[in-house]
């Protein structure tokens, strides 16, 4: 029985890595590594995992873990000069002994607060101070939330920029399977051309070829339907304004060497971020970036769905 365990427990993980195991009473729990500071499992009251994690995942520094959730901070992708999605994912993060209260009643929730400070390594990369806070809860419905502060501490009177993503790994049944709805008719960039313009068509986005796509300005909420598992994610951002797509298909999963050939069918990528215009802090600001995942059944049968319905729930 769940109830007999605490709701926060610091164990070990894969290869002796540090990890935080949040549970909530009615049984959904949710793991998160120190190192990277990844969510790497969440699953729900019925013991199902939600998030997708490679078969062939090495957990191990510096290769950061596929799957999950990692943090791509401070910077997503090749935009710019850094490692492709910053260092904070395949950093060791600290557990935070004195987080802030909580702004609402705390006792039912499950969190952990995780910190992020720069290394020598990293301001040589990066020549910037900073404090990066970040806090995972679980919630008492079994959702799970993350919120990420990010505050300038520099001394120097400069301000820096960054970019930023929750790099959301979704197991999915049968990628042919999964639409999502929310980013019809929006403007995105696609990395696979070059980081052009263009802009989507009016129907929910469906998978039959590899998809690297920025979608910009889009809604807080996105839904993400799993036809046959007959399960919706919704997926609530805030503080980040974009949201990235990606599928490797199956030719890139097989020259991605900790991706099994065939998990490209399983898994989806769906990133809130904040991609085509960087963020900005002076000295002594702060940034905050949220993003609230919950897993629903979906009540709808094969061609019957009403989007609106889905994004109202
Ligand atoms: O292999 P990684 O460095 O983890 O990146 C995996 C993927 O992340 C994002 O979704 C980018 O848009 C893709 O271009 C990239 O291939």
């Amino acid at each position: 029985m769940s109830g007999e365990k605490p709701l926060v427990e610091l164990c070990k993980g894969v290869n002796g890595l540090d990890k935080v195991v949040l549970r909530e009473v009615r049984g959904s729990t949710a793991e998160v590594y120190l190192y990277g500071g990844q969510v790497t499992s969440w699953k729900n009251d019925l013991g199902e995992e939600l998030l997708f994690t490679s078969s062939k995942a090495i957990f191990k520094p510096p290769k950061a873990i596929r799957g999950g959730i990692p943090i791509c901070f401070p910077q997503f992708s090749n935009h710019g000069n850094l490692e492709q999605h910053g260092f904070a994912r395949n950093r060791i993060w600290t557990i935070d002994p004195n987080p802030a209260p909580f702004p609402t009643a705390t006792c039912d929730k499950a969190f952990v607060d995780l910190i992020l400070s720069p290394s020598d390594e990293d301001t040589k990369a990066w020549p910037h101070s900073y404090e990066f806070r970040l806090r995972v809860t679980l919630g008492p419905g079994g959702d799970l939330m993350l919120t990420s502060r990010i505050r300038n501490t520099n001394t120097d009177g400069k301000a820096f920029s960054f970019t930023f993503a929750y790099h959301t790994y979704f197991s999915v049944s049968d990628i042919s399977e999964v639409r999502i709805e929310g980013l019809e008719t929006l403007d995105y960039l696609d990395n696979l051309q070059e980081k052009e313009r263009f802009t989507e068509q009016g129907d929910a986005i469906t998978f039959e070829s590899e998809v690297d796509k920025v979608y910009v300005g889009t809604p807080n909420k996105i839904a993400i339907l799993d036809h046959e598992k007959k399960r919706t994610f919704v997926l609530r951002k805030d503080g980040l304004p974009d949201a990235v797509v990606w599928n490797p298909w199956d030719k890139k999963a097989k020259a991605i060497v900790d991706l099994g050939d065939e998990d490209y069918k399983h898994m989806l990528c769906v990133e809130a971020a904040a991609v085509e215009k960087s963020l900005t802090l002076k000295p002594g600001e702060e940034w905050k970036g949220r993003l609230e995942l919950s897993a629903v059944p979906s009540t709808y049968y094969s061609g019957q769905l009403d989007p609106q319905r889905v994004l109202e729930c």
